[in-house]
């Protein structure tokens, strides 16, 4: 097997023609190891989002070219590619994208019955239980707090055991101690399930808890930290926004 769960090579993303074009993603060429859990981060604009809508096949590149569990993405049809999402692929967004009038039980159900399959009641229970949130089943969206909802958002996202689980700004519309159990959460899986994990933050802090923070300016990867502490990354991310364009 490929040590890599995602890889990009030399991937360029413009949008736009002519002088008003802007390219978000400039020759980026990047592997995430199966099992680990890196962050990204940059300063406002500088491509993170396209990276990770590019690595989790929502977006094209305009060249180079992204694989994804041994997968080449380049040039599959939209079905194909609307598939490999759905069955290795899982997302969490800032604002949790729950349907509001379904249980959560049955927003955890939804990208399985969306393939055409019935999961049952033990399966969505067991998924809800991995999250801390066995007894919520029942509950709509409106009546969980901000920290449950990621956390259904979570058992969504996993029900279909993805190989690699996205997320773009996970923790950004929680308050910092719900905020840790849900990057806790998702660093034990990492740990216990290899899940790897791709998270696009602002939060150092939150970047500290992945192995690897990657760093964009300018639609390039402009260095990378190991095992840091949210300091040491505070003052990497300090020293890029500083920096002369
Ligand atoms: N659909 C689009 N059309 C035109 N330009 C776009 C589009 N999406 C993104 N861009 C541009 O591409 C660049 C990178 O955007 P992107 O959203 O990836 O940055 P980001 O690092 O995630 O930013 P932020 O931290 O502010 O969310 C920006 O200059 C942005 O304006």
């Amino acid at each position: 097997m490929a040590q890599e769960a995602v890889t990009l090579r030399h991937v360029t993303r413009r949008y736009g023609t002519g002088p008003g074009a802007v390219t978000a993603l400039d020759e980026v060429s990047l592997g995430f190891r199966h099992g680990t859990f890196t962050a990204v981060m940059g300063p406002s604009g500088s491509g993170k989002s396209t990276l990770l809508q590019c690595a989790a096949g929502l977006d094209r590149p305009s060249s180079g070219s992204v694989t994804v569990g041994g997968t080449e993405l380049t040039g599959l049809s939209e079905t194909r590619l609307t598939l490999l999402r759905r069955e290795h692929i899982g997302f969490v967004f800032q604002n949790f994208n729950l349907l509001p009038s379904l249980t959560a039980g049955q927003n955890v159900a939804l990208p399985l019955r969306l393939a055409g399959r019935r999961p049952s009641a033990a399966r969505v229970r067991e998924a809800l239980g991995r999250v801390g949130l066995e007894g919520r089943i029942r509950h709509r969206p409106s009546e969980l707090s901000g920290g449950q909802q990621q956390r259904v958002a979570l058992a969504r996202a996993l029900i279909t055991r993805p190989q690699v689980l996205f997320g773009d700004e996970p923790t950004g519309a929680l308050d910092s101690r719900t905020s840790r159990a849900v990057l806790t959460l998702l660093r034990d899986m990492v740990r216990r399930e290899g899940r790897t994990t791709v998270m696009v933050t602002h939060d150092p802090v939150a970047a500290s808890y992945a192995d690897r923070v990657v760093f964009l300016v300018d639609g390039r990867v402009n260095g990378e930290l190991a095992q840091a502490s949210a300091q040491d990354i505070a003052a990497y991310l300090g020293k890029l926004e500083a920096a002369p364009c």
